[in-house]
C-alpha cells in the first residue's frame, strides 16, 4: 500500500474532529474521566486493531491516552491509518 501525500492527508483530516497530521502520523489526544476509562478504551481499539491487523503507536498515562498511526510497511500514512482513526473515533464519541 502506497504512501498518502501530505496534501492528500490534510484534506482527509478535515472530516476528522481532534485529530492532526503530526511526524509522519495522524495524531489525537484524548482524555478521559479516570485511567479504568483510559485502558477499557485502549482494550476495545486493542481487539480493532488486531482484526485489521494495522497497530497503533499510542501512550497512556493516567486518564489520558496519546494515538499516533503510521503504516510502517509504507513508512508513512495510507488508508488504513484513516481506517483504524475513523474506528477510534466510533469508540470514543
Ligand atoms: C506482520 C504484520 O502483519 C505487519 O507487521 C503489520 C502489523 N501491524 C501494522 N501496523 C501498522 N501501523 N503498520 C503496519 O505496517 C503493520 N503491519
Amino acid at each position: 500500500m502506497k504512501a498518502l501525500t501530505e496534501e492528500q492527508i490534510v484534506d482527509k483530516l478535515k472530516d476528522f474532529q481532534g485529530w492532526d497530521y503530526h511526524e509522519n502520523s495522524l495524531h489525537t489526544a484524548l482524555e478521559f474521566e479516570n485511567f479504568k476509562d483510559a485502558f477499557t478504551v485502549m482494550t476495545r481499539i486493542a481487539f480493532e486493531a488486531e482484526k485489521l491487523n494495522h497497530h497503533p503507536d499510542w501512550s497512556n498515562v493516567y486518564n489520558t491516552l496519546e494515538i499516533y498511526l503510521s503504516t510502517h510497511d509504507a513508512g508513512g500514512v495510507t488508508e488504513k491509518d484513516f481506517e483504524l482513526a475513523a474506528i477510534i473515533d466510533q469508540l470514543v464519541n
